[in-house]
């Protein structure tokens, strides 16, 4: 294994103490690994690292206690009206960087070019999720920027609003031939998203799949249908 390679295999394992320091005690963790709460403590500030064989070791038994559809349907808190907070799952790093590891894997043959998302809150997820392809990440706005000439730009009709709405994307920002990987926080309506597809086709990128923390519904299934490529949510609400 390359000495970089270690080190992500470390820090992972640091990341993932930390996301379950959040649901359990030292006293547990240190049941789950058999080692002193003194020793986890220590790798969880980060003073020490583990050796790579121990890294190992502690993946292996720290992994089973990682659900992260669990994690995430914990931090959705939803008011009176039915409606989501989703800022407890895109604040958490340490949950987020877990999360784009395995959208990575789902994804990892596609050959991604370049991340493509909506601001405001896919942006989270796909600064994440381009880390860890190592590719850039791109976001279209509500509104233009000064300082930027030329723009891809979709108008639609969000779901209920009622209104037109407009996402502005610097042309520089997607090429010619590049393979897209679009994600975002939410998909309800897909309005944004369709959207989003067709500034890729006004760029002629292509887009190679779609990822979404939560879905609602059956969007996804219609996507996947109408524009023949893998669209995947965490979770699924109906
Ligand atoms: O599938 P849809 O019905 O199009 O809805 C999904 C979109 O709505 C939310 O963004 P919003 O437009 O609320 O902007 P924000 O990210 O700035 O909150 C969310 O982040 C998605 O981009």
């Amino acid at each position: 294994m390359s000495q970089l390679k270690s080190v992500q295999e470390k820090l992972r394992l640091v990341r993932i103490l930390r996301l379950l320091k959040k649901t359990y005690t030292y006293e547990e963790l240190s049941k789950i690994t058999g080692l002193p709460i003194t020793v986890l403590n220590r790798y969880v500030r980060g003073k020490v690292l583990p050796s790579a064989e121990r890294t190992r070791e502690l993946l292996k038994l720290l992994l089973p206690y990682v659900n992260i559809e669990e994690e995430v349907k914990k931090r959705i808190k939803f008011d009176e009206y039915g409606f989501f907070d989703n800022i407890p799952v895109i604040s958490d790093t340490a949950l987020m960087s877990i999360i784009a590891e395995d959208v990575a894997s789902r994804f990892m043959d596609k050959n991604v070019d370049k991340v493509l998302t909506a601001a405001t809150d896919g942006i989270p997820l796909g600064v994440h999720v381009a880390r860890e392809l190592n590719v850039d990440v791109v976001y279209a706005k509500k509104k233009k920027e000064v300082g930027v000439e030329k723009f891809y730009e979709v108008s639609y009709v969000p779901s209920a609003s009622g209104s037109v709405t407009t996402l502005y994307l610097p042309q520089w920002a997607l090429k010619k031939g590049e393979n897209v990987l679009i994600v975002d926080d939410v998909i309800r309506s897909g309005e944004t998203q369709k959207a989003l597809l067709e500034m890729c086709k006004q760029a002629v990128a292509k887009p190679v799949g779609m990822f979404f923390l939560i879905s609602v519904g059956d969007v996804i299934d219609k996507l996947k249908e109408e524009y023949n490529i893998p669209v995947e949510s965490l979770i699924r609400l109906e």
